[in-house]
């Protein structure tokens, strides 16, 4: 039977030991258990839980490059649903089981020829996953084991802290200008919140995607380390930041991030009907073919 978006999100609530699958919009439940296992997967993650530290490792794998379609979308939020309610949940690493890119942001093809019912849906998803990460009572870390342009980007800010493999071949920023679009209002607070007015001023005005070492220098990231050791470095600054009196952590957390949440939750509808009526505008469709011809070339 097929769900709408946020009907699936709402009902997510009370299936904390049920087995989700998504898939073309459809949601599938079988009566597996998910908080009784350590581990638990749907079709494109696989999440690990380690009940005795109360950490869970969240790794995507969405083939090719993990971009966020409406599916996966919605496989994330009801994952960090089932996570946040989950009181045995105490920290979420997040990171990537493809190889050379945690996430390539949003899915081109998701906001390219799309109708305007499905592009909102699209982007109530999208605006769902920020409020979730980003609103998070969990320590959160991004382990960036590869290339995280714009949405994949904006994933790993929304995080406490970042850590990113140290290999020049990868890049992380949001270059949506480069490709003809704008990031939104709550994505350039988020890096204005990471990396201060000025440099964000600069990032997206010219859609910069920096290496690991520039990344750190302006604070983009938290810390770099070899590439086979991201994981386990973010294993041990979880450790740490778990290790902070909880209640005190999280109302810092909410203090620091409040008025950029709330801005955004009660500007939703506003924001997804500029989202839309941007996205459809001929212009608009025109630079996202260049670009996604730009990347087949690129391949050739
Ligand atoms: C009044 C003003 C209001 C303004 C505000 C209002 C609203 C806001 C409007 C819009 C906001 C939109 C915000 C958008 C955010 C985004 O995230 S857009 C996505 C940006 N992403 C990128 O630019 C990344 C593009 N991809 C790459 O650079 C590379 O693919 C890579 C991630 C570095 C990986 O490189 P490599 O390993 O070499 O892999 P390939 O390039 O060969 O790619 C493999 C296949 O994957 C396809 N692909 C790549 N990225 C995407 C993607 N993001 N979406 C969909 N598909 C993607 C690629 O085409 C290859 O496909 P084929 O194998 O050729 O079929």
């Amino acid at each position: 039977q097929k769900l709408t978006f946020s009907l699936k999100i709402a009902i997510s609530s009370s299936l904390s030991k049920i087995h989700l699958n998504v898939s073309h919009g459809r949601l599938c439940a079988s009566s597996t258990s998910f908080s009784q296992r350590n581990n638990s997967s749907s079709a494109n993650l696989k999440v690990d839980h380690d009940q005795t530290t109360g950490v869970a490792v969240m790794h995507m794998q969405s083939p090719p490059v993990n971009s966020l379609s409406l599916d996966f979308l919605t496989e994330i939020c009801i994952t960090l649903e089932k996570l946040e309610m989950d009181k045995g949940c105490r920290g979420l690493i997040i990171t990537s089981s493809q190889p050379k890119v945690f996430s390539a942001g949003l899915d081109i093809l998701e906001m390219y020829g799309k109708s305007p019912e499905r592009c909102g849906e699209f982007w109530k998803a999208v605006q769902e996953m920020w409020l979730k990460l980003y609103g998070s009572n969990m320590v959160t870390i991004a382990a960036i084991n590869g290339s995280s342009p714009a949405g994949g980007c904006l994933m790993s800010i929304t995080c406490d802290y970042r850590i990113m493999a140290d290999n020049p071949r990868y890049s992380i920023g949001l270059n949506e200008t480069m490709l003809g679009i704008v990031a939104p209002f709550w994505f350039k607070e988020t890096m204005v919140n990471t990396v201060g007015h000025r440099n964000t001023e600069i990032s997206l005005e010219l859609g910069l995607l920096y290496k690991p070492a520039e990344a750190l220098n302006i604070g983009l990231v938290d810390q770099l380390v070899p590439e086979d050791q991201v994981l386990s470095a973010a294993t041990q600054t979880m450790t740490k930041w778990l290790a902070i009196p909880e209640h005190a952590r999280q109302i810092t957390k909410s203090m620091m991030r409040k008025s950029t949440i709330e801005k955004l939750r009660s500007n939703r509808e506003a924001d997804i009907q500029n989202f839309v009526n941007f996205i459809t505008k001929e212009s608009i469709q025109k630079s996202l073919r260049m670009y996604m011809e730009m990347l087949k070339q690129k391949k050739a």
